[in-house]
């Protein structure tokens, strides 16, 4: 996919190729969260023995503001795919702009669930594929590394959805205008929802997580992740999450 060819990334098979990608790098992604115990430390704020001199949040959001703020100066939130988890404080470039063609409508950064993907992240997927309950605080930097990987990959899987919806608004746009016109939700949900699509997703997880989550090496196939919380994980969260960025891109598509 290029950002800089409009046709390309508007293009629905292509674009649901690209997120058949992204499921390999999310379940690595997951598959090196695994070896570490959850550490609940990691994700409260000024934790005693994790506090950070003036920052008041918690051990993860300061590595993941540090980490966006460096990100940000080399450009990466300006490419129309990534989304900051700190939108008000990233910083602009110091190398010159890229100059993207306009690909989705102006407001679509303002399209940002990754409040709700770092506490799904933290409340539900991190018990579901840690290794062990508690912390661990030798481990607690690298769990936080982790934890970026892990958000940054899901962030940019969901807020594809963006690119999703704009692909669907293209290839009907007087029956999309009609319902957003309407602020029909229920209708959008329908029509940009597809079973089919979804049940494939999900089989495929199932053969993905059964290959990738076992070490063909190790006698005692231990499983790093299995296809039952991979399915679940995308099944109550990516997916849900992924249609409401889609319905919430689509309801403001008529704005000037
Ligand atoms: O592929 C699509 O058409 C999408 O809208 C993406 C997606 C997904 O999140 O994977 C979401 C809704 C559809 O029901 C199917 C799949």
């Amino acid at each position: 996919m290029d950002f800089t060819r409009p046709e390309t990334v508007l293009n629905l098979q292509n674009i649901r190729n690209e997120l058949v990608r992204m499921e390999d790098t999310i379940i690595f992604k997951f598959i090196e969260r695994s070896h570490f115990a959850t550490c609940p430390s990691v994700y409260k704020e000024q934790h005693p023995g994790l506090t950070i001199p003036n920052f008041e949040g918690s051990f993860l959001n300061w590595a993941l503001l540090n980490l966006e703020i460096t990100q940000s100066r080399i450009r990466r939130f300006e490419s129309p795919d990534e989304t900051p988890f700190f939108p008000d404080k990233i910083q602009k470039s110091f190398l010159p702009s890229v100059n993207y063609p306009q690909i989705l409508a102006p407001y679509a950064p303002e399209v940002n669930y990754n409040d709700t993907i770092k506490d799904v992240y933290i409340e539900k997927i991190i018990p579901l594929i840690s290794r062990k309950d508690g912390d661990d605080s030798n481990n607690f930097g690298s769990v936080a590394t982790s934890d970026i990987e892990c958000l940054q990959s899901l962030s940019r899987r969901i807020h594809f959805g963006k690119f999703v919806a704009e692909a669907k608004f293209q290839s009907d746009i007087p029956l999309y205008t009609k319902l957003i016109k309407d602020k029909d939700v229920e209708r959008i949900m329908e029509n940009i929802t597809n079973s089919a699509v979804e049940e494939k997703i999900l089989e495929r997880l199932t053969k993905k997580a059964e290959v990738y989550g076992v070490d063909p090496t190790n006698k005692k196939g231990e499983k790093r992740i299995t296809p039952e919380y991979l399915v679940k994980i995308y099944k109550e969260i990516v997916i849900p999450i992924t249609k409401e960025v889609e319905v919430e891109y689509l309801l403001r598509r008529l704005e000037d």
